[in-house]
């Protein structure tokens, strides 16, 4: 779903503005049609700024399951907000549920991870929004979510470091406790 607030013949203005700066030509016959597939594509990437947390996690049951549950390599493309190329990787949700035993869907922690990942974003900002709000809308004992990229604007350009990953994470409630961090994160890696 795109954002209502995407302009495509805008988006379409700035590629054709664009392609002019770097020197090319926007007519010619390869080009004629990049500004509107371009502005789609954008549209498609930014997504997540027409949908919140509660769109997706509105969908919750009680298994009366208390225990963790761990939802590992979630497949991460978001856009960097410094230099609007890709960074890359996965991203490991898990929360242990509230004491009424409410959980959500699997699925809805990888669409959660999308809300936020489809927009211009830096990696610290959307790991804490990820887990902010599961805090919020789930109300469980314990957040913990851990995310690894690789930046294009390190490997594409700029310094370019190909395999550096960077590692991120937010932990809320009782997986601050060593112990169940501990048993977290053993999970993550293993
Ligand atoms: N903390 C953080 N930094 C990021 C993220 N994505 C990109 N950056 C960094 O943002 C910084 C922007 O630095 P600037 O000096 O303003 O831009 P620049 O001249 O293009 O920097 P270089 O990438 O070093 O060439 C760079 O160090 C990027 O590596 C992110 O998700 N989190
Ligand atoms: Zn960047």
């Amino acid at each position: 779903m795109t954002s209502p607030k995407f302009d495509h013949a805008r988006a379409e203005r700035a590629v054709r503005e664009l392609l002019i700066a770097i020197g090319e030509d926007p007519d010619r016959e390869g080009l004629k049609d990049t500004p509107a597939r371009v502005a789609r594509s954008y549209a498609e990437i930014t997504a997540g700024l027409g949908q919140s947390a509660e769109d997706v996690l509105s969908t919750t049951f009680d298994l009366g399951h208390d225990e963790m549950i761990l939802v590992k390599d979630i497949e991460v493309w978001s856009l960097c907000e410094h230099h609007l190329v890709p960074f890359t990787g996965v991203a490991h949700v898990g929360y242990i549920p509230a004491p009424d035993g409410q959980i959500t869907g699997l699925s809805k922690l990888a669409r959660l991870v999308d809300v936020y990942a489809k927009r211009p974003q830096v990696q610290e900002r959307l790991t804490t929004q990820v887990a902010e709000s599961l805090v919020e809308l789930l109300k469980p004992r314990g957040v913990i979510v851990v995310i690894e990229c690789e930046h294009l604007c390190m490997t594409m350009r700029g310094v370019r470091k190909p395999g550096a990953k960077t590692i991120t994470s937010a932990v809320r409630g009782q997986l601050r406790n060593p112990v169940t961090r501990a048993e977290a994160m053993s999970l993550i890696v293993g």
